[in-house]
């Protein structure tokens, strides 16, 4: 969702209730009457409003840091949980300073809007989409097999270099982007920072090899067999006619090596 206006900042220690109401009813589009009904009903949606905000990037609407840096640390508890893939997008706008120096910085706010505007149109409700940083996006996209993962990026590519910005009725911009991604690594913990780092180091290698193009890491090989997978998710053995027998246990600490945490009714 595009906010219809940007935001200012506000310092924390300087908010009165008056500012906060404002901000709340101006973030929302068409400006949301908050509940009149009770003060602890106001009150409450006015903190929804304001965490909400805190949340999200004010001159695109999208994700800001923080919340995409929640949002990738949940995605990586799923993934070494349940070995699914999730693919992290990194998406620079290409020659951006030259928009600004050429146009100014208003145009190149417009073009930052828009391109979060066509980006968001081309990822599914279960992707995260976050403005980054200046004119960096970021995506996380769950449940991404690997063998997707380049023609999702291809497809959002190509959407950005398709789309003419209309910066006023006779000037139009067009704008590319260049694109980094990783997948996060089934079956280990790691941190959102190395998952992040590895998806930016792809970025610099796409601009390096002359941008508006894609590099995206080779999905790791599991370090956990296939045998291994099944211990963790499934019996792979006969179970024991014996019901004390607890042979099929699987002791696992998650933090640490994978493979060598499994152990096998054999090992001991
Ligand atoms: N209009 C506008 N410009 C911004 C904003 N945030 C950062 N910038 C500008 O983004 C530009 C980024 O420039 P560079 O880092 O040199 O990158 P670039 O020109 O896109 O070059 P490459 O990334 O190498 O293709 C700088 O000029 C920043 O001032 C913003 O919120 N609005």
């Amino acid at each position: 969702m595009i906010s219809p206006a940007p935001l200012q900042s506000v310092y924390l220690r300087d908010l009165r209730l008056a500012t906060a109401h404002s901000l709340v009813a101006r973030a929302s589009a068409g400006g949301m009457q908050l509940p009149n009904d009770s003060p602890t009903q106001y009150l409450q949606a006015l903190i929804d409003g304001l965490c909400a905000l805190s949340l999200r990037d004010p001159l695109t609407g999208l994700a800001n840091r923080r919340h995409f840096r929640s949002v990738v640390e949940r995605e990586m508890d799923r993934v070494a949980r349940s070995g699914e893939s999730a693919l992290m997008l990194m998406l620079d706008i290409d020659h951006f300073k030259q928009i600004n120096d050429e146009h100014g910085h208003i145009a190149g706010d417009r073009v930052l809007q828009s391109v979060a505007q066509t980006l968001s149109q081309g990822i599914r409700p279960m992707d995260t989409l976050a403005r980054y940083g200046g004119e960096e996006f970021a995506i996380v996209l769950p449940m991404c097999a690997a063998a997707f993962g380049q023609s999702v990026a291809e497809r959002l590519r190509e959407s950005i270099e398709s789309t003419p910005i209309v910066i006023s009725p006779g000037l139009s911009l067009q704008v590319t982007v260049s694109i980094g991604g990783a997948f996060a690594l089934q079956w280990i913990r790691s941190t959102s920072a190395l998952w992040t780092e590895r998806a930016d180091r792809q970025l610099y290698l796409a601009k390096s090899s002359g941008r508006n193009c894609i590099q995206i890491e080779e999905p790791p090989d599991s370090t956990v067999s296939a045998e291994e997978k099944s211990l963790l998710f499934g019996p792979l053995f006969e179970p024991s006619l014996d019901d004390n027998d607890n042979d099929n246990e699987i002791e696992l600490d998650v933090n640490t090596d994978i493979a060598s945490q499994v152990r096998k009714p054999s090992d001991d």
